[in-house]
């Protein structure tokens, strides 16, 4: 048998070798024919396709948003699948991806891809003076036959998972308008930090049956790309999200955020001098962001703004020379006043986000629903209104489970009938059962919640009782005048 290999290896290096001086020698037309040849039978006898996705491409090299995407990707099914695995460190996790020449298996509505890390690596010394690295390149191998699926499916089933998936990991920024601590972005418009609120919707404590449907919304907001598309609307949402000081807007605003992974961008209206800055600004806004205007009827008294100017306007015109000299001597505090009009703001809500294409959700926020302008609020523009009320029973369920990990416990109820007779923000609630020093007994941190509820209890029996008193003398008063009258007349 070992003979037989012997001659067998021996026949086969002198073929090769035969070869290699055939092909030295031979005309080039012939050796082109030959090669042309090869190819053909090679497509003939093997069936299988292959798409090759290049680290960097382009004539400036620039890194792939294509294999970066792949790479994200296969990083899950590599944990799963390959052997080999490269190990590197982000900011907040460890990321495992492919070693080289591993494979890995994908397999979508039945059919089976094969990818694996390649590179090529130069066999000759550059004479550039950039030295020759290796090629690395993504490799897809799939039979011919799916190759229409691939094209027209796969490869953008591929590309839009991994621009999720590195979506998702990415650092979240929370971007301020101003001169804001941070980072400034190239126009100095924007300065940003990182974002990383812990807030989430299992922490925020809210009627369950509202946040379910908050969530709902979010995620049919999210998905809904191709229905924006299809009924011409831009791809935004607005929400206004009103209540009481302390009742958890802020904190809803950061666990829509995180539930959407998108950045955050918090608008001061009142450091915007004019409508053409707000317009820089807006435009400024990157795709898949909350955009936040928080409190605001009281950031540009948006309601009342033009009406207090027109009539200043007048004033000074009446006034003639006096009215110039006074206008000087304000000029300087008027400067510094923020011009931004409720239309001004409007349009480039509008205006704005049907010129760009991005997923953007605004949400303004409130104390005083009643008192904003009914061109700010209406369906169209906020989509949603959402109510943010005092403490109820289910609210103090997740505060409880948050702030001392617990389900259930003995006085819950006497804590039910409490809220129920009483005005208490999930602040307040959260304040008290916010353990004092370090391992203190939740049953302490119970009792400190319901003397605080009896004392807001007591509180509130007072005033409603001093009310009354008030009421009855000022009947009196006025009964006792009537009847003077009377007895005068
Ligand atoms: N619904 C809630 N769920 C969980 N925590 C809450 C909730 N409401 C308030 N809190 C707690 O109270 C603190 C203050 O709440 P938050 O800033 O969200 O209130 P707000 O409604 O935005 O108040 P304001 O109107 O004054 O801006 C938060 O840091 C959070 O710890
Ligand atoms: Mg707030």
């Amino acid at each position: 048998m070992s003979e037989i290999w012997s001659l067998f290896g021996s026949k086969i290096a002198s073929i090769l070798f035969m070869w290699a001086m055939i092909e030295r020698y031979m005309p080039r037309h012939f050796r082109n024919f030959i090669d042309r040849f090869s190819q053909q039978l090679d497509n003939l006898l093997n069936p299988y396709v292959e798409i090759k996705f290049f680290e960097y491409s382009g004539s400036y090299m620039r890194s792939s948003d294509a294999f970066s995407a792949i790479e994200n990707y296969l990083s899950s099914k590599s944990m799963a699948q390959a052997r080999k695995l490269k190990g590197s460190a982000t900011r907040n996790s460890l990321v495992l991806k492919m070693d080289d020449y591993e494979e890995v298996i994908d397999e979508l509505k039945g059919i089976k891809f094969s990818w694996s890390l390649r590179k090529i690596v130069p066999m000759e010394k550059s004479l550039s003076v950039y030295p020759a690295s290796e090629k690395r390149f993504y490799r897809l191998n799939f039979h011919g036959r799916h190759r229409r699926f691939v094209t027209k499916t796969y490869l953008k089933h591929v590309l839009d998972e991994g621009k999720a998936i590195s979506m998702a990991k990415r650092q979240r920024k929370l971007y301020t308008n101003g001169n804001g601590d941070g980072y400034s972005d190239k126009n100095g418009k924007w300065s940003h930090v990182i974002f990383e609120h812990p807030a989430t919707f299992e922490t925020v404590a809210m009627d369950p049956e509202k946040k379910k449907e908050i969530i709902e919304d979010l995620t049919t907001f999210k998905n809904s790309k191709e229905y924006y598309a299809k009924i011409g609307k831009p791809w935004k949402r607005g929400y206004l999200l009103f209540g009481p000081p302390g009742t958890g807007k802020s904190t809803l605003i950061a666990a829509i955020a995180n539930f959407l992974s998108y950045d955050v961008y918090d608008i001061e209206l009142t450091a915007v001098m004019s409508n053409a800055e707000l317009r820089k600004l807006l435009i400024g806004i990157a795709s898949k962001s909350v955009v936040v205007i928080e409190d605001i009827d009281c950031s540009l008294e948006l309601t009342g703004q033009r009406k207090a100017e027109t009539t200043t306007e007048k004033e000074e015109s009446n006034e003639g020379a006096v009215g110039v000299v006074k206008k000087q001597a304000e000029e300087g505090k008027k400067e510094k006043k923020s011009q931004v009009t409720l239309s001004g703001l409007l349009n480039f809500i509008d205006g704005i986000w049907s010129a760009s294409n991005g997923e953007r959700v605004i949400i303004f926020t409130t104390n005083f629903v009643e008192k904003l302008d009914q061109a700010l609020v209406r369906r169209g523009r906020m989509d949603k209104h959402i109510e943010l009320s005092y403490c109820g029973f289910e609210g103090f369920k997740v505060l409880a489970r948050n702030y001392l990990s617990l389900e259930a416990h003995d006085r819950f109820e006497e804590i039910r009938g409490l809220l129920e007779e009483t005005k208490t923000t999930p602040a307040d609630v959260a304040e008290n059962l916010m353990p004092k020093v370090g391992n203190e007994d939740p049953q302490r941190c119970l009792e400190r919640l319901i003397q605080a509820l009896k004392n807001s209890k007591e509180e509130a029996t007072k005033k409603i009782e001093k009310e009354r008193e008030k009421e009855t003398a000022t009947i009196e008063e006025s009964s006792g005048k009537d009847t003077e009258d009377e007895v005068k007349t």
